[in-house]
This record gives C-alpha cells, sequence and structure tokens, in this order.
C-alpha cells in the first residue's frame, strides 16, 4: 500500500489518533484493532455512517466534524516507545469487549430525539419522498482505493426509531431480493398488534399524529382474516394458496374476455362522458375485479350500492387505523376488556360479522349465479377446487380482499396511464401508430395481439415502474433477530420496502424520473428488455417475495388491454381553463389513500378525450356484445385443457 509522501512522525501519529479517539464512537475504535491489516488506511466519511458501520466491515471512521487524518497509519507504530503499554491495554480491553459482546448496530439513520426518535422528521404524506431523500444520505458505499476488496455499503438499509419501535427501509432491489426474497422465512410476516404505519407530523408544528396500532384493524375488525395483512402462518398459507390457484398467469388467462368486454365498456363510457374519464377509471377497475372474482355481471356506476359496500368496509378499516381513533391502541392492555365496559369493541365486532354477512352474501350469490353455468371467475375456482379446504368464513373474506386490495391499484395505474399520456404525447403517438399497424382500424386490439405490440407492453411497465401504485409496499415484520452485511435487525422490527426508491435507481434506471417506455426495448423496439431482478416485471411494483401481489397477473392484463383499447379508440388531449391557456398537469402531486398500506395515485386534473375516427363508436359496440358470447367458450376450452393435464 502506498503512502502519501509527507507522513508525520510515529509519534504524532499516535498522539493524534489519541486526541482523536478521545470521546468518539466505538466504531472509530475497531480502525485500530484490525490486526490483519498491516496498515489501516483513514479517510473520511459522513458522521451518519458511524452508526451502522459494522464489526465485520469497519476498517475505517472519522468525524466529518474532525478533518480527515492524511495518512495510512501503521499497526506496528502504535507497539512502539512509551505508548507501548496504553496501546496494549486499550487493544484488549477493546477485544475483549468486542469478543464477549458482539456489537449489534442498527443500520444508521436520521438522528432523533431521545425517546420519541424520528417521529417528528416524517411528512404526513408522500412519505416515500422522505425515506428517498435519506436513502441519499445514507446511501453510501465506500471503496477503499487501496484496497479495493474492502468495500463498505453504509446505505441502501436505514433505520428509523418511531417511538421506540424500529423500522428498518429497504431501498435498493439488491437488499429487497436479499432479505424478502432469499429469507423469506424471517420476513413474510406483517406486523399485527403493535406499531404500524408511519408516525407522522404534519409540518405546521401544532399536530403530532399519534401511534398507529393494528388491533381494531387486524384483531378485532378483520380478525386477521383480511389476507395482506394475514400473519404468517397456516390461514395465510392456505389464503395464498387458494389465491395463487385462482390468480396464476395461466389461471388469469382465463379473466382475459371478461377483460377485453370491460375495455370497451370503458372506452364507449369515457368517450361518451369525457369529463368524467376518472369516474370511468374506477367504475372500471371495480367492475373487472369483480367480475372476475365473482362472475358478476358488469358494474353500471362507480357508485353502484356494492362496490359502495366494500369501499366502504375499506373505508371503516381506514379510520380505525386512523391516530387517536381508538384508545385501545394506546393502551392495548383494554383489548381484554369485556364488551359490556368497552363499547368500541362492541362496535368492531359488530362490524366484523356484518363485513363477514356481506362478504358470505357475495359469495353465496355468486356460488348460486355460477350453479350450472360456464362463468369464469375466481370464486367458482374456489368453489370446485375447494382450495385448501378454506372454511366458508375464510373463503369469503379472500374473495372481498381481492376485491379490496385490486381495485383501487388498478384504477390508481389507469390514472398514472392517462398522466402520461399528457405530458408525453409523444409516446401516445408512437403507441398509437404501433396498434394501427397491427390491429388496423376495423377492431379493437385484444389478447391475441399482445404478443406484437411490444410499446404497448413497455408502456404497461413503465407506468407501474415510473409512478409505483404502493409506493413503500405492504409492512413486513421480522419474525426473528438478524444480521444483514453487520448491521443488526431485531426480531419485531417493521420493515419496509422502499419500491419507489427502487424503481426510481438512476443506476438502474437511468433519466428514471421520465417516462420513457423504450428503456424496455432493445434498439429494434421489438424485443422486451427486463432488467434482472425484477421477477420479468421491469419494476418492483408488486413487492417481493413470497408475499408478492397476488393479483399482478390480473392486474397486468387489466392494464394492457384498457390501455391498448384507450389508445386505439381515442386521443389524449390537453384541456383548457377560461383564459384558454393549456391546463398542464402536475407531475408530482398525488393522493395518499390509505393509512395502513398507503396506496397513491396522481390528483385528477382536466384533460379531453376525443375519439380518433367516426366510426369508433360503430367498433365498440359490436365489441361489447361479442365479448360476452366469447367467455364460455374460453372457459370451457381452459377447463377441458386443465382435465387433460390432470
Ligand atoms: C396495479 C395494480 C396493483 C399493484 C401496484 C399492487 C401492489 C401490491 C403490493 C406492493 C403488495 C404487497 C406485496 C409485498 O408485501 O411485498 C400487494 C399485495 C397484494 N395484492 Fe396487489 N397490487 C395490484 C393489484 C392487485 C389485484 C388486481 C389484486 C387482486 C385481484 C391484488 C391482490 C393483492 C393481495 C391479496 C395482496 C396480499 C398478498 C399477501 O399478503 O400475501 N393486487 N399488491
Amino acid at each position: 500500500m502506498n503512502s502519501p509522501s509527507v507522513l508525520p512522525t510515529c509519534d504524532e501519529q499516535v498522539k493524534m489518533l489519541y486526541e482523536r479517539l478521545e470521546g468518539m464512537s466505538e466504531a472509530w475504535s475497531y480502525a485500530v484493532i484490525r490486526p490483519d491489516l498491516p496498515t489501516v488506511p483513514v479517510v473520511a466519511t459522513a458522521p451518519q455512517a458511524s452508526q451502522g458501520l459494522s464489526r465485520k466491515s469497519t476498517l475505517i471512521h472519522t468525524s466529518t466534524s474532525l478533518p480527515a487524518l492524511p495518512f495510512h497509519f501503521n499497526m506496528e507504530s502504535l507497539l512502539v516507545g512509551p505508548w507501548k503499554t496504553v496501546a496494549l491495554v486499550v487493544l484488549v480491553a477493546l477485544a475483549i469487549r468486542i469478543s464477549f459482546k458482539p456489537k449489534r448496530n442498527l443500520p444508521p439513520g436520521p438522528k432523533g430525539l431521545p425517546v420519541l426518535g424520528n417521529v417528528f422528521q416524517l411528512p404526513k404524506t408522500q412519505q416515500f419522498h422522505r425515506l428517498t431523500e435519506w436513502k441519499e444520505e445514507f446511501g453510501m458505499t465506500f471503496k477503499l482505493q487501496s484496497n479495493p476488496t474492502f468495500i463498505i455499503h453504509v446505505g441502501p438499509v436505514f433505520s428509523l426509531n418511531l417511538a421506540g419501535q424500529t423500522m428498518v427501509v429497504l431501498n435498493s432491489h439488491k437488499v429487497a431480493g436479499d432479505l424478502l426474497d432469499r429469507r423469506s422465512t424471517i420476513y413474510s410476516d406483517r406486523p399485527r398488534s403493535g406499531l404500524i404505519g408511519v408516525l407522522s407530523y404534519d409540518g405546521s408544528g401544532s399536530h403530532l399524529q399519534s401511534i398507529y396500532r393494528f388491533i381494531m384493524v387486524g384483531e378485532i375488525l378483520s380478525r386477521y382474516l383480511a389476507i395482506p395483512f394475514c400473519g404468517y402462518g397456516d390461514l395465510w398459507r392456505k389464503m395464498r394458496k387458494a389465491a395463487h390457484e385462482g390468480l396464476n398467469i395461466r389461471a388469469s388467462e382465463v379473466y382475459q374476455p371478461l377483460q377485453e368486454k370491460e375495455a370497451a365498456i370503458l372506452v364507449d363510457n369515457m368517450l361518451k362522458d369525457p369529463n368524467s374519464w376518472d369516474d370511468q377509471l374506477q367504475r372500471s377497475a371495480a367492475s373487472t375485479v369483480l367480475t372476475a372474482v365473482y362472475g358478476m355481471e358488469s358494474i353500471k356506476s362507480k357508485d353502484d350500492p356494492l362496490v359502495a359496500q366494500i369501499n366502504d368496509f375499506g373505508q371503516r378499516v381506514t379510520r380505525a387505523a386512523l391516530p387517536g381513533a381508538y384508545l385501545v391502541e394506546i393502551f392495548p392492555v383494554m383489548r381484554y376488556l369485556p364488551e359490556a365496559l368497552a363499547p368500541w369493541k362492541k362496535e368492531g365486532n359488530e362490524w366484523f360479522r356484518k363485513d363477514t354477512a356481506m362478504f358470505k352474501a357475495l359469495l353465496d350469490e355468486a356460488h348460486n349465479k355460477n350453479a350450472g353455468q360456464v362463468k369464469p371467475s375466481f370464486v367458482a375456482t374456489l368453489i370446485e377446487r375447494k382450495s385448501g379446504q378454506l372454511s366458508t368464513t375464510e373463503a369469503a373474506w379472500l374473495a372481498g380482499q381481492l376485491f379490496a386490495a385490486g381495485f383501487e391499484t388498478t384504477a390508481g395505474a389507469l390514472t398514472v396511464f392517462i398522466l402520461a399520456m399528457r405530458l408525453y404525447p409523444n409516446v401516445m403517438k408512437r403507441a398509437q401508430a404501433e396498434i394501427d399497424a397491427v390491429v388496423g382500424r376495423d377492431r379493437l386490439p385484444t389478447f391475441e395481439d399482445r404478443d406484437h405490440l411490444p410499446y404497448i407492453r413497455a408502456i404497461v411497465k413503465e407506468v407501474l415502474r415510473w409512478r409505483p401504485g404502493v409506493p413503500l409496499g405492504v409492512p413486513r415484520r421480522a419474525m426473528k433477530d438478524d444480521f444483514y452485511e453487520g448491521y443488526f435487525i431485531p426480531e419485531g422490527s417493521l420493515v419496509m420496502a422502499n419500491i419507489w426508491a427502487m424503481n426510481h435507481d438512476p443506476a438502474m434506471f437511468p433519466d428514471h424520473d421520465e417516462f420513457r417506455p423504450e428503456r424496455f426495448l432493445d434498439e429494434t423496439g421489438t424485443v422486451d428488455v427486463v432488467p434482472a431482478d425484477t421477477r420479468n416485471q421491469g419494476h418492483f411494483s408488486f413487492g417481493f417475495g413470497r408475499r408478492i401481489c397476488v393479483g399482478l397477473n390480473l392486474a397486468n392484463q387489466a392494464l394492457f388491454i384498457d390501455i391498448a383499447s384507450l389508445l386505439w379508440a381515442a386521443n389524449i388531449e390537453p384541456a383548457y381553463d377560461e383564459t384558454g391557456a393549456e391546463i398542464i398537469p402536475s407531475r408530482t402531486e398525488f393522493v395518499d389513500k390509505g393509512v395502513v398500506v398507503v396506496h397513491s395515485r396522481p390528483v385528477s386534473f382536466k384533460c379531453n378525450i376525443v375519439p380518433r375516427s367516426e366510426d369508433v363508436t360503430a367498433v365498440l359496440e359490436v365489441a361489447k356484445t361479442k365479448f360476452t358470447t366469447i367467455v364460455s367458450g374460453v372457459l370451457l376450452s381452459y377447463r377441458q385443457q386443465e382435465e387433460e393435464e390432470e
């Protein structure tokens, strides 16, 4: 190792080192006790790094409040001259301490207040932005020029202290893959009754949100029957298996005719009432998921009583999770009170009974409707296969939760698409040219065209990457103590995947904030290019590991056919205000929906949806009726195929 030309003398080095050691953290000291290294390079790192440097990886450390030591420190020099005894004592003491008490450094993170920790540092909405800023701040990787084998990752993981609750935030796909995929036996649980969500401060200085717990929502309102929040255990396994059977890539194909029909209805409605385009997207997403899950007829309005009823459930859950909504969240022991002394508990139990009755009625109705009919639906598959031997209550909740989990996320992604078309008209033009060349103007696109529409496939990926609907994923819970890259992740930590940061990682997605579907195609524009580690999706918006979104195939299909049909039929053009100025929608404003899991979608905006040609309506009319008759045929052939395979 080459030393800089002007070095302090040995004694000077030791003196400086000891001056620096005084009052500094232990991590500093590790640098001194790496006897396996002939010299210890000393460089400056950011102060935050100290919190996360691990025993294994720590070679170097100093504080930015002090200038970096301008030399390479020679270990031998410690052990000569009058400092010998002192140095030996220090070394032995440190060695003993480190050997007998393994250092449990949490991942680094922003410095917080005593007791409350980082509570005040999180904004009320768009927390993913703040977390991504912290990723930049703590996202450092050090590689020693002098010794490149020693790489120190200080970054892609950081931790927050939320009034005593550790939250570990994973900011790179590598870390998320290492933990959520490859250590899925530790990280597939969801938080149960404990802190959940993000504490936040509204910035005005007046309003500290209290702690979100999960007792009312998890224990009382849903009794952990809601699969997205269900703990990692037998019930979740049974539900997940059943959901997978009905929604895996092959099984999802059976819903394609339904989705084609829904797409035709969506486009028709949007052209008839362009001002209500956002409502139409929500209606259509609700309808697609309901028809796929229960085999129902299309929903006519987004205010359909059934949609309203299920939404009501969602809102109740959201309200219950709101800070301060129930005292039991602050004094968990209250959960053991009898109903007579706890009206909130009585109310919660009552709602659980009512919601269970609603989900069961939906299940029964779907069952009866489907009896003797050939109509594809998730529920039909569930009943037919008696998947995983779920009880009726469990099956009813599972189906209801698919709707709850799938409706807003899909609607939000479609809003992102409209936003992207307004902001990137060239993308729209290129997509329409592709559709016209492949499909022509006499019919709507179908799933059979999918293989020949690479640019539309790329748009679907880019929509999900650019503005992910669940930017911080759904929280996980570490089921036991774990170490990662020398960092300690204690059992019970909330573990969040910062999907936003991963989808906007400049190393993986250059010009990440631009909407550029081309990034998913090769230079010929015909072959899909999907970055490694994205499970063939091109992004991380569906989550990770065993708890990855179970409805992703249904969602990808819905987005493909809706986008292709919309672009075939309509131009998405600017709207103008009273002064005649073009209304330019915001690319950064989002509506955060929900509390426990924050869904995020662009705020609604005005635009003009205009038919591309006069004969569009006639083609749509034909399409709407044609698809209904195809549905039964497809299901029959799917079942025949399956029987043959069995
Ligand atoms: C664009 C649309 C969608 C997005 C962006 C999305 C995103 C997500 C994410 C991020 C998770 C958490 C994964 C994790 O913990 O790592 C999730 C879970 C889930 N999603 Fe989706 N989702 C979408 C559509 C759907 C649809 C259409 C359905 C149902 C038909 C669905 C059903 C579920 C369920 C049941 C879970 C919980 C899985 C479990 O905990 O085992 N999602 N989704």
